[in-house]
């Protein structure tokens, strides 16, 4: 695909791959590594997470820690529009695009006309979940050219099954969570084959804080 944005995948994760425990606690991340995944959030143009993280930690999506005197554009994927309307992602110090599918009823369109009444952007794609090929065509028409993904584990797994994801971060903590439901960094139905697998290059590798950063590229 020419026409999409450069997509970053970051995680902050366990050593065994956890992004949150069994009681979803998921401070993982040392005050070093927020700072370094800030200054990603600072260089990028979209800040994407999917519903269940805005559900679960209600994060602000916004450059914080850091100086800076911009925003990224807030993408939530939302195929079902469960946002509730007081979330934090919602306040207006950034503007924010809720991605949702095609698919309608009374009380969804309402919704939709509640949140465009906030100068929330609403983009249609897909049915049954979002189509997320198109939207990053769509994202890539608005002018946003890259994209800090983070998270969860099931817009992970979409991303980079759909083979969108370009290059990777992830902080490793060194903790170890357990618990086979507990999220991992990447979740959804996994590939069933090595050959299928996303392959990735390894490009950097640093101690940070308590823990390690490594960096990759994606093998296309
Ligand atoms: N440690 C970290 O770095 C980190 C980062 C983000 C989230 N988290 C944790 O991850 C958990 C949330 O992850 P999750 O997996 O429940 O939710 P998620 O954030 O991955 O959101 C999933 C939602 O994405 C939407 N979606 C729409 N189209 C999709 C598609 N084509 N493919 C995939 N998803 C699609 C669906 O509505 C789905 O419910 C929380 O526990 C949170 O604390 C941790
Ligand atoms: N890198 C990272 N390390 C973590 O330990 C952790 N829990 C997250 N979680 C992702 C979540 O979507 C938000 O990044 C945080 O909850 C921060 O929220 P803010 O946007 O700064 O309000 N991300």
């Amino acid at each position: 695909m020419e026409k999409k944005p450069y997509v970053i995948s970051n995680v902050g994760m366990t050593l065994d791959g956890k992004l949150a425990t069994i009681n979803n606690d998921s401070r993982i991340s040392c005050e070093e590594d927020l700072i370094r995944v800030h200054k990603i959030r600072a260089n990028v143009d979209g800040i994407m997470v999917g519903i269940g993280t805005v559900l679960k930690d209600d994060p602000r999506l916004t450059v914080h820690k850091i100086k800076s005197d911009r925003n990224p554009v807030r993408i939530v994927v939302d195929s079902k529009l469960r946002v509730p309307l007081n979330a934090r992602v919602l306040n207006k110090d950034a503007k924010t695009i809720i991605a949702t599918t095609e698919d309608s009823d009374e009380e969804k369109e309402k919704k939709i006309k509640i949140l465009e009444d906030m100068g929330i952007e609403i983009v249609r794609c897909g049915r049954g979940k979002v189509d997320l090929k198109k939207l990053m065509e769509i994202l890539y028409d608005k002018g946003i050219k890259s994209i800090l993904l983070e998270g969860g584990g099931t817009l992970n797994w979409g991303m980079f099954k759909e083979g969108l994801v370009d290059e990777v971060s992830v902080y490793i903590a060194p903790k170890i969570f357990g618990g086979k439901d507990a999220p991992t960094y990447v979740d959804g139905e996994g590939f069933k084959t090595v050959d299928e697998c996303v392959k990735l290059e390894l490009k950097n590798f640093y101690r940070l804080g308590e823990g390690i950063v490594l960096e990759f590229k994606v093998k296309k």
